[in-house]
Order: C-alpha cells, then structure tokens, then sequence
C-alpha cells in the first residue's frame, strides 16, 4: 500500500548501537594509506593547536623583562605553528573529503551492483523509488560522516585528551575540580543519543518512503490524472512527507536541547573554575599566565566536547543510514547461481524440460501458479501456450529463465537443471520478447542494440527491418537516431512491440520467448512480423504465448493451458476435434485473429 508506515524499530535485528558504523570498514580499507596521511595531518594539527597556549603564557609571563630579540623569536616561532596549522589542516580537509566521496561512491556502486542483480521476488516487496532514495540521502549522510564528522571527532578527541593532560600540568587542584563536572556532561550525551539515533532513522525512512510513492506517482501521471487522482496522491505524499518533517522536528529539538544542557554544563563548570582560579592568582599560588593559559585549554576542552556531542549526534543519524544501506548489501535473495557452475550445454541442441513442476509465488504462497507441469519442448520445436488469462503462461516464461525457482521439480534445459548453471550464461543463449515491451530512454538505434551490444548499425538495421520496424523507424525526425523518451513515451504501443522483436532478433539466440509480443500490431505488420518470427523460430527453439490464433496455427504443438495445469496437447486440428477448452478459446477468443487472416 502507497502509504504503509516505512518499516517499525522492531523489525530490525541488527545491532543496535554506533558499532553499525563498522559495517563501513570494508569500504574504507582498501584506502587505508590515504586514512593514515589524514590521521597524520589531524594529529599535526591537533598537536600545534595544543601547543599555541604554552607558546602564550610564556609571552605573557615574560613581557616585561624579556629582551626585544626574544620577543622577535616568539613572534618568529608563532608565524611557523601558523604555516604549519594552514598547510596541516588543508591537507586534513583533502584527505578526508576526498576519501569520504570515494567510500560513498563506492557504496553507491555496490549497492547498485547488489539491487540490479536482484531477483523478481525481492522487488515485490521493495519500491525502486525507496532504493533510489537510499543509494542518494542515505549514502549524503555517510559522506558527512566519513568526509567531516569522523575527522572532527577525532581531532576533538586529541585536543580533549592532549587539553587534560596539559591541564593536569597547569593545574592539578583545578583540573580536578573540571573533571568532577564530566559526569554530569556525559549522561544526557548517552542518553538523548539514544533518542536521536531512533528519530533519525525513522526520519530517513519516511524520506524513503515517500520518495518510492512520489516515483510511483509520477511514473504513471497520466493514469493519475485520467482518473483525477491528483488530490489524493498529493494528499499521500504530502502527508509523507509532513511526517518525515515531524520526525526530524523531533529530533533537531531532541540535538537543540541536548546541545543547550552540554554547554550550559560546560561553561558554568569552566566558570566555578575559573572563580577558584582567580582567588588563587590573588592569593600568589599561580601566575596570570598560568591562569591564562588554564583558561585556553579549559575552553579548548570545553569547546572539543561540545564539538563531542555534536559529531555524536551526526554519527548517530549515520548509523541509521548504515544500517538501512547494510540492509540492501546484506539482502538474501531468494534465486542465486550456484558454487560450482556446470557449463551452459550447446543449446541448439538441447531440450526445455519441465519435470513435475509446482510453482507458489512468494508473495504468494498459498497458491500455485503451476501445478504439476510436465513439459518437453524439443530442440527447433515451436510451441505455443494458449489458455485463459491468468492461467500461468507468463509464468512459465520467467521460470525458463530462472526469475524463480520452482517450489517442487526441476526445469532443465538441455539436460542441466538451471540452479547448476550461471543464470547470465544461459540467459545469453535466450532472447525474449516480454508481454510489456521494455523502451529505454535512449534512441531507437540503442534501443535495438540492447539485444546485442556488439552489433554494427547494419546488424541493428537488418534485425529492425524483419521486425517490419524499418519503415516507421526511417519516418523518424531523426531515424534510427530518434530519442524515444523516458520508457518510450514518444512510440506507439505497436512501434514498441516491433523494437522488442528487432531487439529479440538481433540476440540472434538459440532459444526464443514471445509473450504475447505481437499483440498491440495491426494485421499488415503483424503479418509481416509474422513472417520474421517464422523464419526465425524454423531454427531456434521457440515458446510464443499468443492470443491469436494466425499464430497459434502455426506451431509445431499447441499446449493448452488452465489454472496453472496443462489441461490438452496437440496441433490445431486435433485440439479443435477434441472440442475442449482450446474448441472453445479458438471459437470465442480467436475469432478476431481469424477474421483478420
Ligand atoms: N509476482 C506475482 N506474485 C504473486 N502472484 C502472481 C505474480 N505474478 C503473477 N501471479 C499470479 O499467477 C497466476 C499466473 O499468472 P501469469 O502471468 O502466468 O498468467 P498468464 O497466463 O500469462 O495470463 P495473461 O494471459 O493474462 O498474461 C495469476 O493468477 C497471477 O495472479
């Protein structure tokens, strides 16, 4: 449904803390060296900072007696740290930007790599608007992560420990005072982390969510507003999308408060210490540079834990995100090719095989779409499968290429069971022409060479020319060179189909799977393509799924389906004696294709 709730908390098994950031690590590593030279800038800088207040008590405690020269030094010495803390910092904010855009360009690669390879069944349950909307907000969130948080983390956690220690140096006595407060700093960090990390994620899940609506919607706008629909998919979206809003109001007031605790914490507690500190200098147990340079350190301290709380809220948004992108790497699916592939036999030679095949859905699986199929289409044979709507002949195509596995038998081709071999290997050895025709937004010339990327023009030429697609093709604006638009909204239905099958023939493959794919053509070009599937099916194993019976007449043998059973074999002769299903489909259904011949 267009607006279920994205999927709740509970759901979720895997670990629950920051520790899900880890799952980042295997992108990281192979850019260890380049991590190095960023740890190695950030200490650098971390390390002159820590060193610039010592450099100022001594300025100050010395100002007086000090000789002109030496204060020249110290000035000296002061242009350098600042050299060194430019050219440190620069080369930090390089190292570690351009390794957090490598690591995202990565994931989105993987994941897309993952997601493209995934079969059918996983799509049934995922929106592709939803994945899109991980592989872009999701991955931006890492990239803020890898390519500034972890980097301010780290150089805040060195000026935080370096501080202490100096701090301890300066004073001890105060120094004990300043860490009595920390406690009380670090309790309302764990715990509206906590909080922040769950809004966060609940945040990116609407955003995914809404976006799967929102492509669904605008996939499909004309149907929308043919069935004036736009009110209510506005109101879907708009409500999506309001609630990923509330979600993150939610959690800026949640990071808005922890940040007003942390710092009101912090600063009261530098100022106690500093009260103290006052009274000391009065009282001759500390110098006013010593108080000074207590005074930077315990602000830099201060400063580096809020900085703290802060990254920690960033880190705790970018587990989120983790987890949801680990989700789709780590995501089972249910077909995979085996461990040890058998080799694709010659299938020019080889048999379809269906063996007791029983096949459930799985989004479905109280029913069964096949039930008991035992077929055998033999090498060069033409078959067709007729039946009602519904009956499961599509099914059997996808099956023959393996986008499901059966629930019960084997189907084989032959003579080796799909599951033994590479599904991209004996997918190469078939070419298909589905009952949806697919058009990419493309040229109609690339869109016939999908088939067969290698192919020349005159190839592509000749496949669309026994597709009877030549002509409409030449009448193009552009010809061959036409740009389709998004899905081929700029061809007929017909003109689609015709580019399928140019496409199919171009595969040139031993095994051929029409579904339905003369179905939108008017009777001259679909006897014209008739004739091209004819001369191509005369040497290729071929299994059409047809509505018509022109085409149906002209199979080797003629598999009547119904409800997911072969309810009758034969040729059109026979089946018509037999006065059956087929008698009746041929009388009632096939009666336009007849009146066409
Ligand atoms: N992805 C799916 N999940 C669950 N059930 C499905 C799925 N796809 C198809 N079905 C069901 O499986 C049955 C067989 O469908 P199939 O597409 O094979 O029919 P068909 O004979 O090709 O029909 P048509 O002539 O209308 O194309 C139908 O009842 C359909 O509702």
């Amino acid at each position: 449904m267009a607006d279920a709730p994205p999927p709740k908390d509970e759901e979720r098994k895997s670990s629950k803390k920051i520790g899900v950031l880890g799952q980042l690590w295997p992108f990281m590593a192979p850019y260890r060296a380049m991590m190095f030279a960023a740890l190695g800038a950030l200490t650098l800088t971390a390390m002159v900072s820590l060193i610039l207040p010592l450099a100022v008590r001594r300025v100050v405690d010395n100002f007086e007696g000090a000789a002109t020269s030496i204060l020249d030094q110290y000035f000296g010495a002061a242009l350098l740290i600042a050299a060194l803390l430019a050219v440190g910092t620069a080369m930090r904010y390089y190292l570690v930007t351009r390794l957090g855009e490598r690591v995202v360009a990565d994931i989105r690669m993987a994941v897309f790599d993952r997601m493209i390879g995934m079969s059918p069944a996983f799509f049934e349950k995922v929106m592709t608007g939803e994945v899109l909307s991980r592989i872009t907000t999701d991955t931006t969130l890492i990239l803020s992560v890898i390519g500034s948080s972890v980097s301010v983390a780290l150089r805040n956690v060195l000026i935080l420990l370096g501080g202490l220690v100096l701090l301890m140096f300066t004073s001890a006595k105060l120094t004990g005072l300043v860490l009595l407060i920390v406690p009380a700093i670090v309790i309302p960090i764990v715990v509206l982390g906590r909080r922040l990390r769950k809004l966060s994620r609940e945040n990116q899940d609407w955003i995914a969510a809404s976006s799967g609506n929102a492509s669904e919607a605008l996939l499909s706008v004309q149907a929308v507003q043919a069935f004036t629909h736009e009110e209510i998919s506005r109101g879907r979206f708009d409500g999506m999308t309001e609630k990923s809003f509330v979600s993150a109001k939610n959690r800026i007031g949640t990071r808005a408060l922890m940040t007003m605790i942390v710092i009101f914490l912090i600063f009261s507690g530098v100022v106690g210490v500093l009260w103290i500190g006052a009274h000391d200098v009065r009282e001759g147990m500390m110098t006013v540079g010593e108080l000074v340079q207590f005074v930077i350190y315990a602000v830099m301290v201060a400063g580096a834990v809020g900085a703290l709380t802060e990254v920690w809220g960033e880190l705790q948004r970018a587990a989120g995100a983790t987890e949801r992108l680990v989700e789709l790497l780590t995501a089972e699916d249910a077909v995979a090719d085996p461990a040890d592939v058998v080799a694709v036999p010659d299938l020019h030679k080889g048999e379809i095989a269906f063996q007791n095949v029983v096949f459930r859905y799985p989004g479905r699986p109280t029913v069964s779409a096949l039930d008991g199929i035992n077929l055998v289409v033999k090498p060069g044979e033409t078959v067709a499968l007729v039946g009602p709507s519904g009956a499961g002949k599509t099914t059997i195509i996808q099956l023959i290429q393996r986008f499901y596995d059966p629930s019960e038998g084997a189907i084989t081709v032959g003579g080796v069971d799909l599951r033994d071999m590479q599904r991209a290997e004996f997918r190469h050895h078939m070419a298909l022409v589905p009952q949806d025709p697919v058009i990419f937004a493309d040229t109609a010339r690339e869109n016939i060479r999908f088939g067969r990327p290698t192919a020349t023009d005159a190839d592509v030429e000749s496949a669309a020319k026994a597709a009877a697609a030549h002509d409409f093709l030449t009448a193009l604006p552009d010809g061959y060179d036409s740009y389709v638009g998004e899905r081929g909204v700029m061809l007929s239905g017909g003109q689609k189909q015709r580019i399928a099958i140019a496409r199919a023939i171009l595969r040139d493959a031993p095994i051929l799977l029409l579904d339905e794919a003369t179905s939108a053509l008017d009777a001259e070009s679909e006897s014209a393509v008739q004739a091209a599937v004819e001369d191509l099916a005369r040497t290729r194993t071929t299994l059409i799924v047809a509505h018509r019976l022109a085409t149906v007449k002209k199979a080797d043998r003629i598999i009547v389906f119904d409800a997911g059973k072969i309810v009758a074999e034969g040729t059109h002769d026979s089946l018509v004696a037999q006065d059956g299903l087929y008698a009746r489909l041929a009388r009632l259904q096939f009666t336009a294709g007849a009146a066409a011949e």
